[in-house]
């Protein structure tokens, strides 16, 4: 017979087994790296290439269309695989979504996209100062390259990972991505003790690139915005501060699905690359529910937030976005200089991009110190509407800048 007081040794030993497998502190971020193709364009220049090289030139309305979108997105350059004359001269059937280009543009992709991954998470490795043997779990986040195996194990070889790595792709979240990425890698750093996790984000736009077409206002859009890149983040708990050095705490992590809004961006996979619709209220939505998410983020860990008293690594979903958010939250012209610095260098890099804020905003620390910052908001948005939330704190490494 099982005795009450052997059931409760049992607990106790079954606690203290989860207390040990379980870490002391918060995720921390320990690392940061970033990455672009090496092809660049500038804004000014894209709205005459993209017409010639998709044979639009028949179409001047949807150009002028295409050249206002461009002069407002608040953005004055991007990075793009696609630019390399060399793809679209092999593959001349990219510049037309109603050809057959799938299986032609995944072949690509499944390559190039972990080969992107694999420069950002490189600097990152090389940023935390560990071997990266030393990295427990892998992220991988990316709506470019859908086949399976996925890039996940392609990029985990590409850096010598260690057999046992814990993957997990994250695929077709859009410009979410890195959000929730970095939501998970704060879970498995928190209840994996040691645990490091590598969080790897890489998007490119080769999947969803074709020609204008009537009426098909989302790719004058998708064309004006969105441009390659990858981002790479090392979490984990508990830092040794003889090699690591910490740089923002993750101190809570929440998601908010907006209801009634699934149809305003959608992402769909065809015979002809990828589809894709960012509906006209976006920045609107966004803005209607940003406070909310900051409210009760900030609520449960009873911390009172003054909003222009934080640092924002805001995802620069596009120019407007970035205003709303600036107008309804009441912050100074400053406050979002990270993000809007990232759009104007390298477009809306979907689920990267925010990762790119990150090191940004690690960027002006250094250089200027941390001085009256504590707190800060990560947040992303994409499909769904989804918004993610992420709190900060400045980690001990900035501080001691
Ligand atoms: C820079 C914009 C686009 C324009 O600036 P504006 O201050 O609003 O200027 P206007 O009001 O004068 O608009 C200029 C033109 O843009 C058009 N426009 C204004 N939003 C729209 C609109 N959602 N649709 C299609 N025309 C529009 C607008 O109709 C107008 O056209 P036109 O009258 O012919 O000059 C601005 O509206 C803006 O930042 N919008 C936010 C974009 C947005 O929602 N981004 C978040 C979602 S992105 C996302 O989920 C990514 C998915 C993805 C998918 C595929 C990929 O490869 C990668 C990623």
């Amino acid at each position: 017979m099982i005795t009450p007081a052997a059931v409760g040794t049992a607990d106790k030993v079954v606690h203290e087994i989860r207390r040990k497998q379980r870490a002391d502190g918060p995720a921390t971020v320990l690392g940061i790296g970033t990455a672009n193709p090496e092809t660049c364009m500038s804004q000014d220049e894209y709205p005459d290439y993209y017409f010639r090289v998709t044979n639009s030139e028949h179409l001047p309305h949807l150009k002028d269309r295409l050249k206002r979108i461009c002069k407002k997105s608040g953005i004055e350059k991007r990075f793009m695989y696609v630019l390399n004359d060399e793809v679209l001269e092999a593959h001349p059937e990219f510049t037309d979504r109603n050809l057959p280009s799938l299986d032609a543009r995944v072949e690509i992709t499944s390559k190039a996209v972990p080969e992107l991954a694999a420069a950002a998470a490189t600097k990152a490795i090389a940023d935390w100062g560990r071997p990266a043997t030393d990295i427990t779990h892998l992220i991988f986040s990316t709506y470019s390259a859908v086949k399976a195996p996925s890039g996940d194990r392609y990029l985990a070889s590409l850096l010598g990972l260690r057999p046992t790595v814990s993957r997990t792709v994250l695929s077709l979240h859009g410009c979410y991505g890195g959000g929730r990425a970095l939501q998970l890698a704060k879970e498995l750093a928190e209840n994996n003790r040691g645990a490091r996790v590598l969080v790897a984000c890489a998007e490119m736009t080769l999947i969803a690139f074709y020609g204008p077409e009537e009426g098909a206002d989302d790719t004058m859009i998708g064309h004006a915005l969105f441009g390659d890149g990858s981002g790479a983040v090392i979490v984990g708990a508990d830092p040794d501060d003889a090699v690591e050095r910490p740089l923002f705490e993750m101190a809570f992590a929440s998601q908010t699905t907006v209801p009634d809004t699934e149809h305003l961006i959608t992402m769909q996979h065809n015979m002809g690359g990828m589809d894709y619709h960012v509906g006209s209220g976006v920045p609107e939505i966004i803005g209607s529910n940003i406070e909310q998410c900051l409210v009760d983020a900030f609520d449960s860990i009873a911390v009172k937030a003054k909003w222009n008293d934080l640092f924002w690594a805001v995802h620069p979903g596009g120019r407007r976005i970035l205003d709303v958010i600036q107008e309804v939250l009441g912050l100074g012209d400053g406050s979002l200089a990270a993000s809007r610095k990232v759009l104007r260098e390298f477009g809306n890099m979907s689920g990267t991009t925010v990762v790119f804020v990150l090191s940004e905003l690690r960027r002006r620390f250094e250089a200027n110190g941390v001085e009256g910052a504590e707190w800060g908001a990560l947040m992303a948005f994409g499909p769904g509407v989804t918004m993610e939330t992420i709190l900060l704190r400045i980690a001990s490494g900035l501080k001691k800048n």
